[in-house]
């Protein structure tokens, strides 16, 4: 058994949590520490609950059980109204409104939450355009004249929109070639170094989990069955996680970390 971490320094803390939907437990019992400014990785099974995972900490599912707490703040209470500025999410196809130009689609959250100027809006949008390795002429591109590399950045930008201290991603670079994907994971570390984010990434990249991750998580039957940095991963007995980073798929890069 690990000990709970000092609160001070934890972004998200998962205990007990249970969510099941039907007949179904998907999450039994979780408990999981995000330390504040890290890049935690979650593998698991397909259908193992990554996702739900992710979805109930954000308050898209309810739980049966267990407390989740985000930045000291107990979350899914009735009041609980400030989301928007405490997290930005990237969904894993991007997910941009077509119809809106990528400035349109930067601006959305700011829209949505805050009363700007048209002029500052804009000055914004440049700005998240430009940290994320895009040209302000890019604004005035639709999401369908975007590459896949382009279109994650532009979904970044509209994630940190309002400057959150959490950052959920989901499957970040699925979809990408393995040059896009190493700058899009550069860019993750980046953006992590300088603005001090916390970082809670699903991904099945086993690059992105040994490049990126300062941490990686384990999910099996439920809950977490292994956490710590790769190199620990790797040495864990769990029979599954032992099957996931032993199996032939991964044999190669393991390889290479040795
Ligand atoms: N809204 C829902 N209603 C009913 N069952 C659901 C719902 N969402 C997820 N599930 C079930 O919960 C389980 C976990 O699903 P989840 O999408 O979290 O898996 P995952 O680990 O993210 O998988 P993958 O790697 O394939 O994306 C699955 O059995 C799924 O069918």
């Amino acid at each position: 058994m690990t000990m709970p971490e000092p609160h001070a320094e934890i972004a998200i803390g998962v205990r007990d949590l249970v969510v099941g939907f039907g007949r179904q437990t998907v999450l039994d019992h979780l408990s999981l520490d995000v330390r504040r400014g890290e890049i935690l990785g979650l593998v698991g099974a397909s259908g193992g609950g990554k996702s739900v995972l992710m979805r109930t900490i954000i308050g898209l599912i309810p739980r049966r059980g267990g407390s989740i707490e985000i930045m000291g703040q107990p979350i899914g209470s009735a009041h609980d109204r400030s989301t928007a500025t405490r997290w930005g999410i990237l969904f894993q196809q991007g997910a941009l409104f077509s119809s809106l130009t990528v400035r349109q689609n930067v601006q959305f959250p700011l829209r949505e939450n805050l009363t700007l100027s048209q002029e500052l809006m804009d000055e914004i949008a440049i700005a998240k355009l430009e940290m994320v390795g895009l040209r302000p002429e890019d604004g005035d591109k639709y999401p369908s004249e975007l590459s896949g590399g382009m279109t994650k950045r532009v979904a970044l930008a509209r994630a940190l929109a309002l400057d959150p201290p959490i950052l959920f991603l989901d499957e970040p670079t699925s979809g990408l070639d393995p040059i896009a994907a190493g700058d899009f994971d550069a860019l993750i570390r980046t953006l992590q170094k300088t603005l001090g984010l916390t970082v809670f990434m699903v991904t099945h990249d086993l690059a992105s989990l040994t490049t990126v991750c300062d941490r990686v998580a384990a999910l099996a039957d439920g809950k977490i069955v292994a956490i710590g940095p790769m190199r620990e991963l790797l040495q864990s007995e769990h029979p599954w996680v032992r099957a996931y980073f032993h199996g032939k798929r991964s044999q190669m890069l393991q390889h290479e970390m040795r």
